[in-house]
């Protein structure tokens, strides 16, 4: 089995405490305030569960495994997903829920409950959009399977070598292009394959994005055997949900309404800058902030978050880059870093908006907003409509499990300003102008947002 060196995200139900350098320490030692206790006290929130999960009908092996990882009682998904999802025969799910509520939860325990052990070979599939989600999935199977006899392998470049041959794994975890080869190349029988898991779902099933590739790799699973399929997203557009539909017949469904598709507990703001130059002093302005947990600045390409991390290095800022074009082994090393809090501030592009877990994230900034013409292989470069489903999934890397953050955007000119109004008007939830000049008020804002 390939271990995933990103098994560390922080323990469910731990605080995400700020560790302030000594150059951080200016006035701003605040601390973060977990309010999970209160959260799943709260029938209103996504956290609340009126069950134990004892009662959700999983093996003792499993319950061992949750326990072991701090979490005491289910969120609201994993109530209502598990029972459908356990039930047989084994039904196709749909599930929607807001960012960071334990959606990975609800399909890993669904695959390690239905995989039996005395046969060794693949029965549940898993994929995800990036390299980073499938690790860090991979890091939950082996956590919650941690007293069962699972046995797991990844389907994400480099992790096996080219002559490799008959993965004997049960659960198979990685990206669907790597997935659809191991398959071709008969590595990966999937003869005895019963659940197949999307996470990130609309993004996988996107005709513009991965959606071809998933397709493939459905086509390519066993005609005469049923095979649940199970799909997770925060959000579900409607030109995917159609597809959805198809793609996983006569599921259960769980949806949000549009006006629940981000947790309150992200507070969004927005300044306003001159210019692109004025965008890069106004982030450089803010670093003692974006220290004082950790932070994700997204940015609309590759070459603008190199250059904007090789620039605020030079200044004597410590930051990290993290993007498609870079290597496997190194994009391994920079997320893992940050996991661990080596770097406390990543410039990256929509490569990380989805999935990624990491508890200590209290601030998201989108230096650029996202377009939907920036979405995998989309089409018409003129598109310059705000691409609102990555904004929700951005905004989501912070707020974790009932935590706070904030969100900040940068807008420039009459164009991101309109593109954040749509923002606004789609998700309906209010963002907050900050002066770019007043960092105290932002410093308040922040102190607030996050107490
Ligand atoms: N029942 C629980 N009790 C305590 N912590 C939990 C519970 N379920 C999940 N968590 C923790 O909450 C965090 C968020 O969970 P997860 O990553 O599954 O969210 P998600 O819904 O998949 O989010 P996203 O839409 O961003 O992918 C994780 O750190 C996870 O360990």
């Amino acid at each position: 089995m390939s271990s995933p060196a990103a098994a560390e995200s922080a323990p469910a139900g731990a605080a995400a405490e700020p560790k302030n350098d000594a150059e951080d320490l200016i006035k701003s030692t605040f601390e973060v305030s977990v309010t999970l206790a209160d959260q799943q006290a709260d029938p209103n929130s996504p956290l609340y569960s009126a069950k134990t999960f004892e009662e959700l009908g999983l093996h003792d092996d499993l319950l061992k495994g949750i326990y072991d990882m701090g979490f005491t009682k289910p969120s609201k998904i994993q109530e209502r997903a598990l029972p459908l999802l356990l039930s047989n025969p084994p039904q196709n799910m749909i599930g929607q829920s807001q960012s960071g509520t334990g959606k990975t939860a609800a399909f890993v325990l669904t695959m390690l409950s239905r995989v039996d052990y005395s046969i060794n070979k693949p029965q549940a599939l898993c994929l995800a959009p990036s390299r980073e989600l499938a690790r860090q999935i991979m890091s939950v199977v082996v956590a919650m399977g941690k007293f069962t006899a699972v046995q797991t392998e990844y389907a994400i470049k480099e992790s096996l070598p080219r002559d490799a041959k008959n993965v004997t794994a049960h659960i198979i975890v990685g990206t669907p292009g790597t997935m659809t080869d191991l398959i071709r190349r008969k590595v990966i029988d999937v003869s005895e394959v019963k659940v197949f898991v999307l996470d990130e779902a609309d993004n996988m099933l996107d005709k513009d994005g991965l959606g071809e590739q998933t397709l493939r790799v459905k086509n390519m699973l066993p005609k005469n055997r049923t095979v649940q399929i199970v799909l997770f997203s925060a959000t579900f557009p409607d030109h995917v949900r159609n597809f959805a539909n198809k793609f996983a017949p006569n599921a259960n469904k769980i949806e949000l309404q549009r006006n629940e598709l981000s947790v309150d507990n992200i507070r969004q703001f927005y300044m306003d800058c001159k210019n692109e130059e004025h965008k890069y002093e106004v982030l450089v302005s803010l670093y003692h902030l974006l220290t004082i947990g950790q932070s994700i600045i997204f940015c609309q390409h590759r070459h603008t978050a190199d250059r904007i991390s090789q620039r605020m290095t030079a200044e004597g800022h410590k930051v990290a880059s993290l993007h498609g074009a870079k290597d496997a082994t190194e994009r391994d090393a920079i997320i893992d870093g940050f996991r661990e809090g080596k770097n406390k501030v990543l410039i990256t592009t929509n490569v990380i908006a989805r999935g990624i877990d990491i508890m200590q994230v209290n601030m998201v900034v989108n230096y650029d907003l996202p377009l939907l013409n920036e979405r995998d292989n989309h089409g018409s470069k003129g598109d310059f409509r705000p691409d609102i489903e990555t904004y929700i999934h951005r905004i989501g890397r912070t707020g974790r499990f009932g935590r706070k953050g904030i969100s900040v955007n940068f807008v420039h000119d009459k164009a991101t300003w309109q593109q954040m109004e749509e923002i606004e008007r789609a998700t309906g939830k209010q963002i907050i102008r900050i002066e770019t000049t007043d960092l105290d008020t932002m410093e308040e804002q922040m102190k607030k947002a996050l107490k």
